[in-house]
């Protein structure tokens, strides 16, 4: 009887944890070294979850971008105007669930992964932030404290607009709770960012599998840029500067040395992460164990303890 009574007690409150878990939003932080898999990871876990998703990477890459159409190459000296431009500008990253596509090493796997476009005073950059001009320069402008406390503004203000609220919905069982939150990913988010992000992670891999993972991606989009373009095609126009595998295991190296090394916010494992190495993980295992863990933290029933 009293058994019995105890595990009443328990079950209402863990019902009451539950609600109250549910009728708080949820963040999921995913940090770690460049091409380790955070956004292509972040956008999968928001898509599967019903949460929204920030790119913050993609705010240093603006900044950037900024910095190098100014002629801003010395960020050291140029910190103010750097600064003064980045408070001007505005920064708008539209996920979208609706239009998905394969990752491109991903052929085999069944997850595709949600598009994302980032608009830079409402012009569409997604392409050009991604240029090998900004992947020199990031490093050097992220690691600028003034440039950071300008980008923290606009990442905050984008995670409370792109994060999905709490409802409740009829289902076939009565009224369902659907929980709301946002997957931030990045160097610094669960460090300082979200500090008590609900859940961390920290994504790793080999640097060599980074390195081919990237040179991968890239010579994805080449092909799609060349099928697109019949002069690319028909080789009556050059193509653009193609790094060797070789070549990005160098940049990666430099850009990880630059991030774990600085000053303000260094890229570390967050003291409660959740360390991943998906080396030797498919991209469904990664996905679909970090989306179990946040229904364990959130209270709902797992749905892939079949992996
Ligand atoms: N487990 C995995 N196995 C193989 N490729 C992966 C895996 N996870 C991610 N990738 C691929 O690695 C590349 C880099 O991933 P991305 O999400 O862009 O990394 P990051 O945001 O950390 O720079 C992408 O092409 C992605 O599809
Ligand atoms: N939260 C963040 C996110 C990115 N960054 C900086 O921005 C750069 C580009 O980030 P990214 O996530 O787009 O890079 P990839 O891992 O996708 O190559 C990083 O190398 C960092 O220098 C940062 O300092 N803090």
């Amino acid at each position: 009887m009293l058994c019995l009574r105890a595990t009443l007690c328990r079950r209402a409150s863990q019902r009451l944890l539950v609600r109250r878990r549910l009728a708080r939003d949820f963040t999921i932080a995913i940090d770690g070294p460049a091409a380790s898999g955070k956004s292509s990871t972040a956008r999968a876990v928001a898509l599967e979850l019903g949460f929204g998703y920030i790119d913050s990477g993609s705010i240093y890459r603006c900044a950037t971008l900024l910095a190098l159409r100014n002629n801003i190459a010395d960020v050291s000296t140029g910190a103010t105007d750097l600064i003064d431009l980045i408070n001007k500008s505005s920064v708008d990253i539209k996920f979208q669930p609706s239009s998905t596509r394969s990752a491109p090493n991903l052929i085999t796997g069944r997850l595709s992964v949600p598009d994302v476009r980032i608009l830079l005073n409402e012009e569409d950059v997604s392409e050009e932030i991604r240029k090998p001009e900004v992947n020199r320069l990031v490093a050097k402008v992220a690691s600028d404290g003034g440039v950071r406390t300008a980008v923290l503004g606009i990442q905050r203000a984008l995670a409370s607009a792109a994060e999905t609220r709490s409802t409740s919905v009829a289902g076939k069982d009565g009224v369902v709770s659907v929980p709301g939150g946002v997957v931030m990913d990045g160097r610094d988010i669960g460090t300082t960012i979200f500090p008590n992000a609900e859940l961390k992670i920290y994504l790793d891999a080999s640097a060599m599998a980074r390195a081919i993972r990237r040179w991968d991606e890239m010579n994805s989009s080449l092909k799609q840029a060349r099928a697109a373009d019949p002069a690319l095609a028909a080789g009556d126009k050059a193509p653009a500067e193609y790094p060797s595998v070789e070549d990005i295991a160098r940049e990666l190296e430099e850009r990880d040395y630059a991030d774990i090394n600085r000053e303000h916010s260094p890229l570390r494992i967050a003291k409660d992460a959740v360390v991943i190495d998906n080396t030797a993980m498919t991209f469904e295992q990664q996905v679909y164990s970090i989306a179990d863990l946040a229904r364990d933290r959130m209270g709902l029933e797992r749905k892939h303890d079949d992996l």
